[in-house]
């Protein structure tokens, strides 16, 4: 027995029920889904990858700016359109090479503070399009992130959201409680200790407003964590809270479910494999991956540029010969494949830490 005898779509991008079969199945094996943020084909292959060897979903994410990367630097993004396009662009690639890794992919966006709710219509129009031609939506699931507002408005925008995405079967994950560090270029160092960590009364507030509308939802709450790696001892994780929230539901609403809310884990970079075990022990079923990728990817392509130095100084000559072409050490496939090796075997250990390797 294993998650895809629980899908009716085994391979490549999967959406609807099975998002939610996936997660349910999660939460009762006690593992999460590492969600990689990828900004580039060769960013989404290297997850691809440790995901099939190790037999194992996984989840590729586009962040706001990830998204424009994808789309290209160059691009004006006044109206978020370079990262409309660059959102689109990265599914449509995704869901093309996914079914040649053989793996469950869930396609997500991640974030989307209120200055950036222009990104999520333009992405929703292209679901909605996506829908009418093939009956499903061109992402799995979005991301709405108003933890930095009323907590009222941050409820009543995102069930709104999810009214529209509903009829699609689409998954919203929402954020309660601010993630510290650092996300879509806003800085949350400095934020006020009592905001990073999530009240039970919230989530139960959120359950029972979204709950109404469609059972696809996800709740990132704040546990005091925070995006990307700091210093050892500077964060201060409280995976307990996350119990209570559970169980806080769980009597509100008299649900049989010991999990009743699907949790989600941001800045899951630097931390522990038992604060990992003892949130997902909680209901979390998604753990966010960036900061630690992008040292990994950088790893495998600066050891290679430092080792090879001397063959990538010129087009012709190396210690081999003054007459040696190089083009086989500068030529892209190799230099870069290096970064995705390292991060492939980055993705491969969290696969372990969050008990997701050889679930399939
Ligand atoms: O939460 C994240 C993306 O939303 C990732 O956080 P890290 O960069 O700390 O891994
Ligand atoms: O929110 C955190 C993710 O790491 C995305 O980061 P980014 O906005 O730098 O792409
Ligand atoms: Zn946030
Ligand atoms: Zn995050």
């Amino acid at each position: 027995m294993g998650a895809t005898d629980v899908l009716s779509r085994k391979v490549g991008v999967i959406y609807g029920e099975d998002v939610q079969k996936l997660f349910k199945y999660a939460q009762e094996k006690k593992f999460a889904i590492p969600a990689i943020n990828v900004t580039s084909s060769s960013t989404a292959i290297a997850a691809l990858e440790a995901a099939r060897d190790a037999k194992a979903p996984i989840i590729l994410q586009l962040s706001q700016g990830g998204a424009a990367y994808f789309c290209g630097k160059g691009v004006a993004n006044g109206k978020q359109e370079a990262s409309i396009a660059g959102a689109i662009a990265g599914a449509h690639f995704i869901r093309a090479v996914a079914p040649a890794y053989g793996i469950p992919v869930v396609l997500h966006t991640d974030h989307c503070a209120k200055k950036l709710l222009p990104w999520l219509d333009g992405m929703l129009d292209e679901d909605e399009k996506h829908f009418k031609a093939t009956g499903e939506p061109l992402y799995s699931s979005h991301m709405i992130d108003l933890s930095e507002e009323e907590v009222q408005f941050n409820i009543d925008t995102t069930a709104k959201y999810l009214t529209r995405m509903a009829p699609m079967k689409q998954w919203l994950e929402m954020e309660i409680g601010i993630t510290g560090g650092e996300e879509d270029g806003v800085n949350n160092e400095d934020v006020d200790n009592n905001s990073l960590y999530t009240q039970p009364e919230d989530i139960y507030n959120i359950y029972a407003a979204l709950s109404k509308i469609s059972p696809f939802f996800s709740i990132a709450a704040g546990f005091g964590n925070v995006h990307g790696v700091y210093k050892p001892g500077n964060v201060k994780l409280h995976p307990e809270l996350l119990s209570k929230h559970q169980k806080f539901v769980q009597e509100k609403t008299g649900s049989k479910e010991e999990k009743p809310v699907f949790l989600v884990f941001h800045g899951g970079s630097g931390s522990s494999k038992e604060e990992y075990l003892e949130a997902i022990s909680y209901g979390v079923v998604k753990v966010n991956m960036d900061t630690d990728m992008q040292y990994a990817y950088l790893t495998g392509i600066r050891d290679y540029v430092l080792g090879k130095k001397d063959y990538l100084t010129s087009q012709v000559g190396n210690p081999d010969g003054a007459d040696k072409p190089n083009k086989k050490f500068y030529d892209p496939r190799v230099w870069v494949r290096e970064g995705e090796k390292t991060m492939s075997t980055r993705i491969a250990e969290a696969l372990k830490d969050f008990n997701c390797a050889n679930q399939l």
